[in-house]
């Protein structure tokens, strides 16, 4: 998929993992709107952005996506800016075990509803030319850990859902492609929440094991991801893809074994 003239949209934009994406979407010529709760960070990006890319290549909008009318605008308001809808990065994400219920509505509820709106936007079914969802996950989800029990639920159930609905795409002949991104640990402000016991709760006591790990298996540049992604987004043989970032193997990809009775 060439990316000029393309339109896509990334929740949690503003800074981190998401703002590398969204950086290298505008190097790739696409024009990408930035949705993020964090009003401040995400002026500050889109004022950065646009000393770096020209004016009118991209959008922050500000919202919640736990907000469903919210996200709904938000992904209309894209559309009427920039008159279509090709690629969605559903990344916005949370690590939080005291709020857990937070946490399954930022990394699953709402990765679910934001799949559905780029369907609504982009899928044959609807009228609409195509496109391609990429959900972000984690290695939370093959190497689960006691710190974050529900986070690493959350980051199952996205390669779960995304997995199927690549398959429902396929089956309904959707034209939309539902791949998954699964980085280990990435040098961002959500790292640095394992320290925190607001975070935490009561598993912050297993903070040292967590940063042994980190040691061990070292931390990603949001760069890396970000090339990642955008080798998913360009691909276009890539539908139910589930990569996996590591230090230790760089960009591969999970290979599940074949469905048997
Ligand atoms: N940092 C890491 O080690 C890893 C992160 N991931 C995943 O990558 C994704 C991005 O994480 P990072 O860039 O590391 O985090 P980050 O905390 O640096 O950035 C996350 C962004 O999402 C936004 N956000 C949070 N809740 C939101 C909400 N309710 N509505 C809209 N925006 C919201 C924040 O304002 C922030 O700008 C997350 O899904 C995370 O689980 C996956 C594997 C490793
Ligand atoms: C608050 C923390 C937020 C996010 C952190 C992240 O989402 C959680 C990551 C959890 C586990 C990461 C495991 C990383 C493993 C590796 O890097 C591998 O190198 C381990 C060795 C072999 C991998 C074999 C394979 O690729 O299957």
């Amino acid at each position: 998929m060439a990316l000029r003239g393309k339109v896509a949209l990334v929740t949690g934009g503003a800074q981190g993992i998401g703002c590398a994406v969204v950086e290298s979407l505008l190097k790739n010529e696409a024009k990408v709107s930035i949705v993020d709760l964090n009003q401040e960070v995400g002026e500050k990006c889109k004022k950065q952005l646009d000393e770096q890319f020209g004016v009118g290549n991209c959008s922050f909008i500000q919202c919640d996506v736990t907000d469903a009318a919210k996200l709904q605008e938000a992904f209309q308001s894209t559309v009427d800016q920039f008159g279509r809808l090709d690629i969605v990065i559903n990344n916005a994400g949370i690590n939080n075990e005291k709020n857990w219920e937070k946490t399954i509505e930022v990394n699953l509820t709402s990765v679910i509803k934001g799949t559905y709106l780029g369907l609504e936007h982009m899928s044959k079914e609807h009228g609409k030319q195509g496109g391609v969802v990429i959900n972000v996950s984690s290695m939370a989800a093959f190497f689960h850990s006691p710190h974050q029990p529900v986070y690493t639920a959350t980051k199952h159930g996205v390669i779960g859902f995304s997995r199927a609905m690549a398959d429902a795409s396929e089956h309904g002949d959707y034209g939309v492609r539902i791949n998954t991104l699964c980085p280990a640990f990435v040098d961002t402000p959500l790292l640095h929440s394992v320290e925190l016991e607001e975070n935490m709760g009561k598993f912050v006591k297993f903070k040292d094991d967590f940063k042994h790990r980190m040691r061990k298996f070292g931390v990603l540049t949001p760069s890396l991801v970000a090339e990642g992604m955008m080798m998913m987004i360009t691909d276009s043989r890539l539908n139910g893809a589930v990569m996996k970032i590591t230090c230790s193997k760089g960009i591969h990809y999970h290979t599940y074994e074949p469905l048997s009775a």
